[in-house]
């Protein structure tokens, strides 16, 4: 056991889990691209084949979380609401405060059979990123420059889009439009006191459009929004470098089910609505820090198999060729071909650490902070 937990903090394990990430990724993307021309033809079958294929894509940063890391994921919800997950069209209202939250959630995805559908409002700078953010373009994500001036037009235009979409899917939305920091909080919280609103001390002030055009978009489409608050036990801030170390990490989601019916059709209603459920989403987070619990019933779906299987099969397909390849180079005896492939393969891990930046917090937007302060000059 300590021997499996050395082998996955080693550089080598993590070159090779990358590699058939980056390598399986790209092909996948061109196997996408390969159906561009199937999409006027038949557009359904064009997104039933890219929903597959993108489920082998994002199903390994999944089979990282539970199988390699052994993340574990509780699920607090009632039992009535649950027999409804997977089974219909639902909007995911989720807090934005961890570096893996979008792993976790593609985590509950897979257990509940969405994941190759399921759908994000994401910023536009991810759709420039190699593998996901291509694979993105053909699962039809919506993306926004956060600019809503800019984005109405496309946004809305997106969404309609998915009225005829022919899977389930769950559609994410993290309201508060960037990732927590202390200092992204304080300014909010001077948005908040200024428009009046009710002070939130683990949440950032939700933006209330996208939601808002969301709901009035995928009316008749999607059946209920599924409020969702995510934590870590022990406070932990977990990382992607850590799952890739191994670390095992526990996450906790608490999910109410709100049927979309409820929820007002009047713009300035629909944004006091979710600026209360932001309220009720507070005070879910205090009963979390008080207790180290969230309420109602723990319901653990099970994690499958499917997301290991496809791992395994890139890993076999992948690690004999490279290893074949690299032997070959070495006997060669041409030092300028070596110096090349070392080269090479430093671009490449440069490459995928930028990616993996991506998800630092660290390294996040001004979003949240440039904007008010531009406002107030
Ligand atoms: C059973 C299991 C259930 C659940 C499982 C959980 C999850 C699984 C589900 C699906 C998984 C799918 C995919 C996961 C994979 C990957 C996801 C990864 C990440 C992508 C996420 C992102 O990229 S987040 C960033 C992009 N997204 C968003 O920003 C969405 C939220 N934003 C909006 O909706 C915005 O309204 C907007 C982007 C549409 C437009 O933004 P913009 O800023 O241009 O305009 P706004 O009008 O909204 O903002 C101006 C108003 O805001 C006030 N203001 C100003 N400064 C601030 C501030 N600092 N804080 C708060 N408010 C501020 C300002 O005063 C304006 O107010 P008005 O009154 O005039 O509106
Ligand atoms: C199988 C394992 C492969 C390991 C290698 C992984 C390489 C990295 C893979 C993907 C990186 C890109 C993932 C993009 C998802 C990040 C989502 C996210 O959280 O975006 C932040 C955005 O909401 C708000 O941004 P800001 O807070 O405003 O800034």
């Amino acid at each position: 056991m300590g021997l499996l937990k050395v082998l996955k903090t080693q550089l080598l394990c993590h070159l090779i889990i990358c590699y058939v990430f980056l390598v399986s990724g790209i092909i996948i993307n061109l196997l996408q691209l390969c159906t561009l021309p199937l999409w006027p033809i038949n557009k359904q079958l064009a997104r039933k084949i890219n929903c597959r294929l993108g489920y082998s894509i994002a199903s390994q940063l999944v089979a990282l979380l539970e199988w390699w890391s052994g993340t574990e994921c509780t699920l607090y919800t009632d039992p009535e609401s649950f027999r409804l997950y997977g089974k219909e069209n639902a909007i995911v209202v989720l807090n934005h405060n961890f570096e893996i939250d979008f792993m976790t959630g593609w985590t509950f995805c897979e257990r509940f059979g969405v994941l190759g559908s399921s759908k994000v409002l994401a910023k536009k700078e991810l759709s420039f990123v190699p593998v996901i953010g291509w694979m993105w373009y053909f699962l039809e994500i919506v993306f926004c420059k956060r600019k809503w001036e800019e984005d109405r037009n496309t946004v809305v235009q997106s969404l309609r889009n998915l009225q005829d979409y022919p899977e389930f899917f769950w559609f994410l939305l993290h309201c508060e439009g960037t990732r927590f920091t202390e200092k992204k909080h304080k300014i909010s919280m001077e948005v908040a006191e200024k428009k009046g609103l009710p002070k939130l001390k683990y949440h950032l002030l939700p933006r209330t459009k996208g939601f808002c055009v969301t709901v009035q978009n995928l009316r008749g489409k999607v059946t209920a929004v599924y409020d969702s608050t995510l934590n870590f036990r022990n406070n932990e801030m977990p990382t992607l470098l850590g799952v890739l170390n191994g670390k095992k990490y526990h996450a906790d989601l608490y999910v109410r089910r709100i049927p979309l019916d409820s929820i007002p059709e009047d713009e300035s209603e629909c944004a006091a609505w979710l600026h209360k459920l932001y309220q009720e989403k507070d005070e879910f987070q205090e009963h979390y820090r008080q207790t180290g619990r969230f309420p109602g019933p723990i319901t653990n779906p099970p994690r499958r198999l499917w997301a290991l299987v496809n791992w395994l099969f890139w890993v076999c397909v992948l690690v004999y060729p490279i290893c074949v390849l690299l032997l070959q180079l070495l006997l060669s005896g041409s030092t300028f071909t070596i110096v090349c492939t070392f080269v090479f393969c430093l671009a490449v891990s440069a490459g995928v650490r930028w990616m993996i930046g991506q998800t630092e917090i660290d390294k996040g937007s001004n979003y949240g902070v440039k904007d008010v302060q531009m406002n107030n000059n």
